[in-house]
């Protein structure tokens, strides 16, 4: 995939080397992505003969800085013993103009690979194999007290080879820690920029409120849907334009919309959602539970647990049209701009939060609701097909804008 940015020299380039003090050189391969936040590389360790994937970023001038947190959670994650399916952080560093990590080189993202099937949606053994997948990985980030802030099919990534029946997690830029090192759960903030993917995004975060474990199951609830419907009713809708128009949808597929959201899912998925909504802002969810539900599907439709996933079997050649796929370049995507305001509260929150330096730095009372585009040069550049739900934003709407009704239940 090529780069909507401009081309910058001084940035890693394919065919140049990278040196790390300890681990030695890693020759550039192949860029494998270039997004507003982060350009990632397929890399070669020279000494090992062994391919990795590097993530970099520059070390001024980003919308949103996001590799200290990946490096953060991945750190994290590999000192944890459930650290399965996340990628294996090899070493970090950086060379004054740009900050890189190398880490575990995975396969293609759930995103692509949806998307290259004929019906745009997995086989009904793969997509509830994987919903049980992405649920336990997201357990595990919870557990270790962190939200994602931003789950979505292409920052989960199958494995490679042997691993291949493996769903991995990436991409932690939008992370943010709910408790502290006591485990302590920290108290909401008054209010929380719209962050993270709109189509995706939880209602919490439509109406500017703090996010919690919760929320993350709401956005992989839709995904998982998505996964086996092939879309969402909200899919045509311009995530910037009508980002308003999308939480109602959200609203009403709780109420006389709810059989068209399912339409197409195993019919246990309808449970999940009121499991999900239910859940309180300090609760632990009960993955449990949720895991039960796609268990009772599993028997229902009589699923191999052990079974071949859509892109294990020949006949779909998955992995290759899922490439082509990443090949498409632009889509209509539409990353913001970072405001730099910074509120009392935020302030407060960044205190409270002092062992974690990787808060969010600026997110609310900012007086315009309105969104500001980044300038094309920091377009994101990703796949067409029906992609509009892949725009990734972060957004200051103002807490007390009237359009804006803070959400209470549903
Ligand atoms: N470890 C990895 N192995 C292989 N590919 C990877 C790896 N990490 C990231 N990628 C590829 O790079 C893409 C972007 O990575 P990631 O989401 O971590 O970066 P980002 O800058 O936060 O992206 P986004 O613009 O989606 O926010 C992924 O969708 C995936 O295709």
């Amino acid at each position: 995939m090529g780069s909507n940015r401009q081309p910058d020299p001084l940035m890693p380039q394919v065919g140049g080397t990278i040196t790390h003090p300890e681990h030695g050189q890693f020759k550039i391969l192949k860029s494998l992505a270039s997004g507003p936040f982060s350009d990632v590389f397929k890399v070669l360790h020279v000494q090992k003969n062994e391919r990795y994937a590097m993530k970099c970023e520059r070390e001024e001038g980003n919308i949103r800085p996001v590799l200290k947190l990946d490096v953060y959670v991945l750190t994290q994650m590999g000192k944890n013993s459930h650290g399965i399916g996340f990628p294996k952080l090899i070493c970090a560093g950086r060379t004054g103009y740009y900050k890189y990590a190398i880490m575990q080189l995975v396969g293609a993202d759930l995103g692509r690979l949806r998307r290259a099937m004929p019906d745009k949606r997995f086989t009904e053994t793969t997509s509830v194999l994987v919903a049980l997948q992405t649920l336990n990985r997201i357990e595990t980030l919870h557990d270790l007290g962190w939200l994602c802030r931003d789950i979505k099919s292409p920052n989960f990534a199958i494995g490679r080879g042997n691993e291949a029946g493996t769903v991995f997690m990436l991409d932690f830029g939008f992370a943010r820690r709910y408790k502290d090192n006591s485990g302590n759960l920290l108290p909401p903030r008054n209010a929380a920029a719209l962050l993270g993917t709109i189509h995706y995004a939880p209602l919490a975060s439509h109406y500017n409120q703090e996010q919690c474990r919760k929320d993350d199951l709401e956005s992989w609830l839709y995904m998982v849907i998505e996964m086996a419907a092939g879309s969402l009713p909200w899919a045509n809708m311009d995530a910037l334009k009508q980002h308003k128009m999308i939480a109602e949808a959200k609203k009403f597929a709780r109420t006389a919309g709810r059989a068209q959201l399912f339409d197409g899912c195993p019919k246990e998925y309808d449970e999940l959602m009121d499991v999900i909504d239910n859940i309180g802002f300090y609760e632990r969810p009960n993955y449990h539970k949720l895991a039960s539900i796609l268990e009772a599907a599993i028997e229902r439709l009589k699923i191999d647990r052990y079974a071949q996933l859509d892109w294990q079997l020949p006949g779909y050649d998955l992995i290759k049209r899922a490439d082509h796929i990443g090949d498409l370049g632009e889509s209509n995507l539409l990353s913001m701009r970072l405001k730099e305001a910074k509120s009392e509260e935020n302030i407060h929150a960044e205190k409270e939060n002092n062992n974690f330096p990787l808060d969010e730095p600026n997110l609310i009372s900012c007086s315009s609701p309105e969104m500001e585009p980044v300038p094309a040069g920091h377009l994101p550049n990703y796949e067409g097909g029906d992609g509009k739900g892949e725009e990734r934003t972060q957004s200051n709407n103002s807490f007390n804008d009237a359009q804006s009704p803070r959400y209470h239940n549903y």
